[in-house]
């Protein structure tokens, strides 16, 4: 079968780099994964170090080929989706970082984000960038580690650093050091990039004091990056989109009005606005969906911080359980409504919140209360910030979804989906493959070397499960304002 093709995806997520081999018909023949470290070394630092994302991303790379006993040759294209907005700065002469990765939900640029408030800045960069003033994205992480790392403005000023999201950092590796780019769904996580004119902003460059020689190129989604070389064998580099874009893409969202939500470290809610960017007036944010055919999609957006990472801090922070699994289990053990809330604010609110000084809280404990209320109140905030973002979305939009299409790691929590069906009073549909994102990665790649046309890729996935709403107007109504009044005492905890 040496004349069967495949596509390489490469998902380099928050907690783990995974690679997954799609062949021709679209279905996953191989999968290898690999954790990596989470480096917190002050409060609300976030780290990662990028030489470690770099070689777990080759070594499952290299497994699942080996994995599959395939040829190099019959890879016809490469796909790349990843962790947005995590920041590596590098030398260009050595390819060795400046620094750690400043991850998505490092908050250590608060006080950068609340001088570009108190300028006024508000206004400008969400017309311009779609985003909200936040530790979040890229560019005030860009700015921190020009001014804290010895010596590196000038560096930049000199021409020798590069910036650049995950991608980024893995095509400059992946190419041999010769590509610096990017694909406008990362770029526009920035904060720097016009999603408009879709170019680099200069007024918000030069704002935020960041040269512009140390940015990437930036491409659509579907592109010709670069060349990757495995066993002397070449491999065209022809997608790249960021994770929750690709996720979108790997739904099949094509049509305005079509969402998805991903239930990973954090949870994000896409929906497909079409050709126009559409600005949210409840908190959400405007961004690039992908970037394909010489056309650009716009998405509205609704970023939770953490979702997922809440389950991690029950297994490695309170050591409450040993598996993220057994969460599914002990909130099962408990059949009545929970009177524990937990609101997993460790990064301070996302959307539609927006507050870097919310903490996380634990609400409503009394003598009684034990591990499984905590771990059912932990998965419950999940689908809680989900309402809030539905909400937002349904109100933005004017489109009140019937259902709700799901992914990610999260998602395999069958308590969590079917609370998520009951507090949404909509159907739930997990589709029988949750790897979407890999699957937009790989289908970008795919379209870009030419295996497939993206009228190909049709919006057909069988379904795994769907979870029905069974909770009466009362009881949701009674659970989410005690969630509204719990997430009101979280707010402005730091500051205050
Ligand atoms: N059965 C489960 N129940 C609840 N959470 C889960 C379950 N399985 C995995 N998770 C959570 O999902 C996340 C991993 O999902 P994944 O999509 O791989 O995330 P990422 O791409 O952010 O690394 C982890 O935060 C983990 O705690
Ligand atoms: O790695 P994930 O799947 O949690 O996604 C992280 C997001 O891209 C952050 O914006």
């Amino acid at each position: 079968m040496q004349d069967q093709k495949y596509i390489l995806a490469l998902d380099q997520g928050t907690t783990s780099s995974r690679a997954l081999l799609v062949n021709a018909s679209g279905e996953i023949i191989g999968m290898a994964q690999k954790e990596f470290k989470q480096i917190f070394p002050q409060t609300g630092w976030v780290e990662h170090d990028p030489l470690e994302i770099l070689d777990s991303q080759l070594m499952v790379l290299e497994k699942v080929v080996r994995q599959a006993g395939i040829a190099p040759e019959q890879i016809a294209g490469l796909g790349i989706t990843n962790q947005r907005e995590t920041t590596v700065i590098w030398n260009k002469h050595t390819g060795k970082p400046i620094y750690n990765a400043l991850v998505w939900q490092d908050t250590r640029t608060t006080d950068i984000c609340e001088a570009l408030i108190e300028k006024g800045l508000e206004a400008y960069v969400k017309k311009t960038t779609g985003l909200v003033i936040d530790a979040y994205f890229s560019g005030t992480k860009i700015l921190w580690l020009l001014d804290h790392i010895p010596g590196a403005r000038e560096q930049a000023e000199a021409g020798e650093l590069l910036f650049g999201t995950i991608d980024s950092w893995l095509l400059w590796h992946l190419t041999d050091r010769q590509v610096h780019a990017t694909d406008m769904t990362n770029a526009s996580r920035t904060l720097l990039y016009d999603i408009n004119q879709l170019c680099w902003d200069e007024y918000l460059l030069e704002t935020l004091n960041i040269p512009a020689a140390i940015l990437p190129q930036v491409h659509p989604s579907v592109h010709p990056f670069g060349h990757f070389k495995l066993q002397g064998h070449t491999i065209p580099i022809t997608g790249i989109a960021g994770d929750q874009q690709a996720a979108l893409f790997g739904q099949a969202c094509f049509k305005k009005g079509m969402a998805k939500n991903t239930y990973g470290t954090g949870c994000f809610m896409l929906m497909n606005t079409g050709k126009k960017p559409q600005f949210s007036t409840n908190g959400l944010l405007t961004t690039i969906a992908y970037g394909v055919d010489g056309k650009v999609t716009y998405a509205l957006e609704g970023s939770v911080f953490v979702a997922g990472a809440a389950i991690q801090w029950l297994r490695d922070g309170l050591e409450l359980i040993q598996s993220a699994e057994e969460t599914h289990a002990l909130a099962a053990s408990l059949p009545e409504d929970n009177p524990v809330y937990v609101v997993p604010a460790f990064a301070g609110l996302g959307a539609p919140y927006w507050d870097m000084y919310a903490r996380g809280a634990i609400f409503g404990l009394t003598r009684d209360t034990g591990k499984a209320h905590l771990a059912k109140a932990t998965l419950e905030s999940l689908a809680y910030q989900t309402k809030d973002i539905l909400m937002a979305m349904s109100e933005d939009s004017g489109i009140k979804p019937k259902k709700l299409r799901v992914d990610g790691g999260a998602c395999a929590n069958d308590y969590l989906m079917q609370f998520q069906a009951h507090i949404l009073n909509i159907v739930v549909e997990r589709p029988k493959v949750v790897e979407s994102t890999a699957m937009g990665a790989a289908y970008m790649a795919g379209i870009g070397c030419g295996l497939w046309q993206f009228s190909d890729i049709k919006d057909n996935q069988p379904l795994d499960r769907s979870f029905l709403p069974g909770y009466d107007k009362e009881r949701r109504k009674k659970l989410y304002k005690k969630w509204k009044n719990a997430i009101k005492r979280t707010k402005k905890w730091e500051k205050d």
